[in-house]
């Protein structure tokens, strides 16, 4: 078997080479050519996997090492007979953590404010009940959720959570041409339903929030901006930089735990595929809790502020400030 593997997936190394022959590669390196003749690939969000890639390639497992799966062609994968694994969940407590983190040392009181969560999928819901767990009101947008007739919670219109909320922050996947397509979810018009003084947190993908109209609403200086994922990234717009309060290279899930967690999914997908076995020994197993979860832990874990120095720094270096990244302990 042979498996084409991204360079950056840490902890990865080693671990399959019993039954394949695995080849670590930089993902601008991952091509045509390159894959022609593999088995599996095993990506993160820096390869597009679709006809472009993958046409008249051996290729018949694409595992990603990342919650989001925008980088890959799903249509065009099942239409050719590629099976597509993600490794939902795995940095959804990591995310948490930033959004938490930024939340408190930016003046919100989860005993006061209103949170609203727009996507209440894996990292959402985490969010949500990390929230509930600091005695805060949580208000929760998801159409596709409500309309499946989901009644875990209360499920609100848009408008209502950017009414109604002192901070809002977004946890969809990013979705075109579809039903509920989260492409430029948010715009000026949007923008301008947000309390004054409220903190909006994209974490999420870049695109859902347009990122030219956040630049303009922001120079009014009627509200916070924490971004960590932009559009046209890593060319990301240096005003937006210098406007929004916290921004980070795209790190609001790299955790220690979640990038185990990532791995080891990655690697049993091979597993399920195959039907062989590998060595996933030391790799954090699946996320069960939020039990001790308080706000001096949360803002003793991590210092957002630390990260936005850096890109400030060195903008022009994204990929690489997320390629050197020094993983945190989840709290
Ligand atoms: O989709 C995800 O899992 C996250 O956006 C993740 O943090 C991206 O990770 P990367 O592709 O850099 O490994």
């Amino acid at each position: 078997m042979r498996i084409i593997a991204d360079d950056k997936i840490p902890f990865l190394r080693g671990r399959m080479e019993s039954v394949a022959d695995v080849s670590y590669v930089s993902p601008d390196a991952i091509t045509r050519e390159m894959v022609k003749n593999a088995d599996a690939l095993i990506v993160r969000t820096r390869t597009r996997c679709g006809a472009e890639l993958l046409q008249g390639s051996s290729v018949g497992l694409v595992a990603t090492a990342t919650i989001g799966m925008d980088h890959i062609d799903l249509g065009w994968c099942r239409d050719n007979g590629i099976a597509v694994r993600n490794a939902a969940r795995c940095n959804a407590p990591g995310v948490a953590q930033y959004v938490w983190s930024v939340l408190l040392r930016n003046g919100f009181d989860p005993r006061k404010d209103t949170l609203g969560v727009v996507g209440y999928g894996n990292i959402g819901s985490i969010v949500a009940d990390w929230g509930n767990r600091l005695g805060c009101r949580v208000l929760v947008c998801d159409p596709p959720r409500k309309r499946a007739g989901y009644s875990d919670v209360r499920y609100l219109s848009l408008s209502q959570v950017l009414n109604e909320a002192d901070a809002v922050t977004f946890h969809t996947p990013l979705t075109r041409d579809c039903e509920d397509a989260t492409f430029h979810l948010v715009g000026r018009r949007e923008l301008d339903m947000l309390k004054r003084g409220a903190i909006v947190i994209n974490a999420a993908r870049g695109e859902v929030v347009d990122n030219a109209a956040w630049k303009l609403h922001l120079k009014e200086g009627k509200t916070k901006a924490i971004i960590d994922t932009w559009e046209w990234e890593p060319n990301i717009d240096l005003e937006l930089m210098r406007l929004a309060t916290v921004a980070t290279p795209h790190i609001a899930g790299y955790s220690l735990e979640g990038k185990q967690r990532a791995t080891r999914m990655a690697i049993e997908a091979v597993e399920e595929y195959f039907g062989v076995e590998c060595d996933k020994s030391g790799l954090e197993g699946a996320y069960s809790g939020g039990d001790g979860i308080s706000m001096e832990r949360i803002c003793a874990s991590y210092n957002p502020f630390v990260d936005t120095d850096n890109l400030r720094r060195t903008p022009d270096d994204f990929e690489g400030l997320r390629g050197r990244y020094d993983y945190r302990r989840e709290p």
